[in-house]
């Protein structure tokens, strides 16, 4: 491919260019694709050999393009423009040749660049012209319902990419828009166009004018094109201003609590009393002042602020569209705060009326006898914050003045939780990304945890012990048997007791001076006593362990340890090292807990605290030293060994989860798996897909982005050319180009394969698109760049939302079309 020097430089001048480039991507003859057609939902992983930092970013796939992938290309390593995590990235054009194999149907589901018809601009244009009432109109009406049911799509929007003010531009140029009027400027006309920003990104013609409320879940975040044109301190002044300045507040007639509009009084009692409702937006709330819960009109609570401030009207029984007929406080709570009091193990038949006071201390109406504290126990507080339902914190008084007492209220963004759920089979690897996640963005272990890790590792390896010495038994007899039933009377040809004529020993048979100590193992685990010995008697018998495992019995049978269930492949790590980690001083290293089983539960639920703590323009802004991030994100894992998510009560207490991620061991393609409670064997990838199909049926997660772990790589690019992906009858037409024979290729092909046939299930499911990325989950980089492109995800998520609104910036993909540029 040829060079052109002055595109990188300038393609904006040039809305052409961006197709040329493209164009000489794709083989000759090739159709070249409509912009409206690409794809990012697929990631793949790439690491070039000389690049310290890989990455993964999401891959177009161009539409009826004829070709099959080429499964990567390099950006050139000295190009000056790539300076941002891209640096090290490669995009390619991945034909959806490979998804026409599958259907048709996945490009029907719904992108981020949806066609547009004639019908839907001419709405666009009397939208775009009504917007500003319609906000307004929203304001007063404060309806709650789904903005996506009640706004179209603006269908002009290719239009508004253009630049207002120099009228250049094509789509995929970055635009500011400006939060009033939705005007976009171009990098070089922003400033022109906004001045000093006093207000925030408004044009100076809308300086004092109020915001567009769809604007103002993202006030103070700040755009990468934002960070490009100002300084690091100029973006922050601009960010609080924007957030801050009275123009941009809420209005008190945008509020209604208990029914009642608020006055401007009641708006400052309410935003400024010591916990206040944080990120309010216009709509129809409730509050009880006696407790201090706050919820939106129709919906369990959803925080609790100060009790006792003198807003609204009076706390209606149907305020959270309770049925349960039990009450808090004369409201009719909603089923799973009953379930929540249940867990917490307060007595509540129905008909019972509570009265619950701001500290949690609750009693039965008309007893005047306080029962106790409904939030007295850390662990209820955890089911709440997993429940989603409001905890109070001890200190939020104190927190919330010292906060106020601060100059920079916006702090209070600090409280900006994503939850991000992840989910998969057994054996998936779960467990391995969750731990992953916690090396590199969570909290160390404490000294206790690695004390408890040493423990656990040191019993595992016993039981890995006798997992071997039962499998060698069984091994043993089975030898012998077959032996002595080809046993011709010829003595010569078996070892030992010949006497009978019968073989008495085989390669799996066992050291005798080993007889003792199996025996005493096999029986301690038969009748339960294991945990009485392990992992106190570690240390007096691993010397024995290591020479049990080093025995030839043992190492036959280890050869066929895919028919011992129950013996992971990280048996032989743990063993390998028996001596050393069993030792008083061992502590486990970040390997050993990695490859450790049972550091999380594999049955129920996790939970981790993290925040990206890169410092790439593609992070999220940081607070004001310019130190933490301001988005923190819980990674949510939830096991629930296989059984059915319809089955799974609990999982609707996760409708506010940002991301669904769902983890599949891509090499299970050709395992067996006993399904269901008949214990039928059926191939383990058939059982994933039901499961998988199972969570995407979810009505809580109907509006929640999906992200597909294709987990395992290296195992199934290895394994991919010894066992054809087609013994999986879900994938039995999968057919790989024979041009393309190196291992690499045909796993890339078979990836592919599986990515659109999950893509193609959960399309017909949802409607909706499926992101799709690999990892390793051993490789702590892999797992670095599937969370980034998950973090990516949410924030296509969100520009989607906003796209509902006409106010897609397009950020990200500029970004990947710029990285698709440079692949020449
Ligand atoms: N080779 C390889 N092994 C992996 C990968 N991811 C996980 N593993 C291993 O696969 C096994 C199963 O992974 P786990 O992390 O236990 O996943 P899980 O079974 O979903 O989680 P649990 O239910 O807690 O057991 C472990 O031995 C991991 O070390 C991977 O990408 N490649
Ligand atoms: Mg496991």
């Amino acid at each position: 491919m040829t060079t052109d020097p002055d595109y990188v430089e300038q393609p904006s001048n040039n809305n052409n260019h961006w197709e040329d480039l493209l164009r000489r991507m794709l083989p000759a003859g090739a159709p070249f694709p409509d912009e409206d057609q690409l794809d990012f939902s697929i990631s793949v992983q790439y690491q070039p050999p000389t690049h310290p930092y890989p990455t993964t970013i999401p891959i177009p796939i161009l539409k009826n393009s004829t070709t099959f992938p080429k499964p990567t290309k390099k950006i050139p390593q000295n190009n000056p423009k790539f300076t941002t995590n891209f640096t090290n990235s490669i995009i390619s054009p991945v034909s959806e040749q490979v998804s026409d194999q599958v259907s048709d149907k996945v490009s029907d589901v719904v992108s981020f660049d949806t066609e547009t018809t004639q019908e839907e601009e001419d709405d666009d244009e009397d939208q775009r012209r009504t917007d500003n009432d319609e906000d307004d109109k929203k304001n007063t009406e404060l309806s709650s319902t789904n903005v996506n049911d009640e706004i179209k799509k603006p269908k002009n929007h290719k239009k508004k990419k253009v630049c207002t003010r120099c009228g250049k531009g094509n789509r995929l140029r970055e635009k500011e828009s400006c939060i009033v009027c939705d005007a976009r400027y171009c990098s070089n006309c922003l400033i022109k166009s906004m001045g000093s920003m006093p207000e925030g990104r408004k044009c100076v013609g809308c300086i004092g004018q109020p915001i567009r409320e769809s604007r103002r879940r993202r006030l103070g975040k700040c755009s990468r094109m934002l960070s490009k044109v100002c300084s690091p301190l100029e973006v922050r002044q601009i960010m609080m201003a924007e957030k801050e300045c009275p123009a941009n507040q809420l209005r008190p007639e945008q509020l209604v609590v208990n029914g009642v509009e608020l006055q401007q009084e009641d708006l400052c009692e309410l935003l400024g009393c010591h916990v206040p409702p944080v990120k309010l937006k216009p709509g129809r709330y409730w509050y009880d002042k006696d407790s201090g819960l706050w919820g939106q009109e129709g919906e369990k609570p959803d925080r609790i602020i100060s009790s006792k401030l003198n807003v609204g009207g009076k706390l209606q029984v149907d305020a959270s569209n309770g049925n349960t007929q039990v009450y808090i406080n004369g409201r009719q709570i909603t089923k799973i705060e009953l379930r929540f009091l249940k867990l917490a193990k307060v007595q509540c038949p129905q008909g019972t009326h509570f009265w619950v006071y701001d500290d949690g201390s609750y009693e039965e109406e008309g007893q005047n006898n306080i029962k106790g504290n409904i939030w007295g126990k850390a662990s209820t507080r955890l089911i709440c914050s997993l429940f989603c339902l409001p905890v109070p914190s001890e200190h939020s008084r104190d927190e919330a003045s010292t906060l106020l007492s601060r100059s920079m209220p916006h702090n209070l963004e600090h409280g900006r939780v994503e939850k991000l759920m992840l989910f998969g089979l057994e054996g998936s690897g779960t467990s391995t990304i969750f731990k992953q996640v916690r090396f590199l963005y969570g909290d160390k272990f404490t000294p206790e945890e690695l004390q408890n890790l040493k423990l656990m590792i040191q019993s595992n390896m016993y039981r890995y012990v006798s997992v071997l010495l039962e499998g060698r038994e069984r091994f043993e007899e089975e030898a012998l048997m077959e032996q002595n039933t080809s046993f011709s009377g010829n003595e010569d040809s078996v070892q030992g007791d010949s006497k009978f004529g019968k073989s008495t020993r085989c390669v799996y048979s066992l050291n005798t001076k080993f007889k003792h100590f199996s025996d005493w193992l096999l029986d301690i685990l038969t009748m339960g006593d294991f945990d009485n010995y392990f992992p106190a008697a570690t240390r007096e018998y691993a010397p024995l362990v290591d020479e049990i495992w080093k025995d030839p019995a043992i190492q036959e049978t280890y050869k066929r340890r895919d028919e011992l269930q129950h013996l992971p492949d990280v048996a032989k790590y743990f063993l390998d090292q028996a001596i050393e980690l069993s030792s008083n001083d061992y502590e486990p290293t970040e390997k050993d807990i990695l490859y450790a089983e049972g550091v999380t539960p594999s049955n129920g639920l996790s939970y981790l605290d993290f925040s990206f703590n890169d410092r790439s323009p593609m992070s999220e802004i940081h607070d004001e030293n310019g130190l933490s991030p301001l988005v923190k994100y819980q990674l949510i894992r939830m096991s629930t060994k296989g059984k059915p998510y319809d089955a799974c009560k609990w999982l609707d207490m996760f409708e506010d989860a940002r991301v669904v991620v769902f983890c599949v061991a891509l090499s299970d393609y050709d395992q067996m798996w006993a399904h269901g409670s008949n214990g039928i064997m059926e191939n383990k990838m058939l059982a994933i897909r039901d499961s998988f199909a199972s969570l995407a049926r979810q009505p809580c997660f109907a509006d929640t982005p999906f992200v597909l772990i294709l987990n395992k790589y290296d195992v199934f690019e290895e394994k991919i050319v010894r066992t054809p992906l087609s013994v999986c009858e879900w994938f039995s037409g999968f057919g790989p180009l024979k041009a393309q024979h190196s291992q690499q290729s045909l796993a890339n092909q078979a990836y592919y394969y599986v990515a659109m046939k999950f893509k193609e299930l959960y399309g017909s499911i949802s409607g909706r698109k499926l992101f799709v990325c690999q990892s390793v989950g051993r490789e702590s980089g892999s797992v670095e760049e599937a969370l980034k492109y998950i973090r990516e995800v949410i924030r296509w998520d969100e520009e989607r939302e906003e796209d509902v609104y006409g106010i897609n910036v397009n950020e990200d993909d500029d970004s990947f079309y710029n990285s698709q540029f440079d692949c020449r």
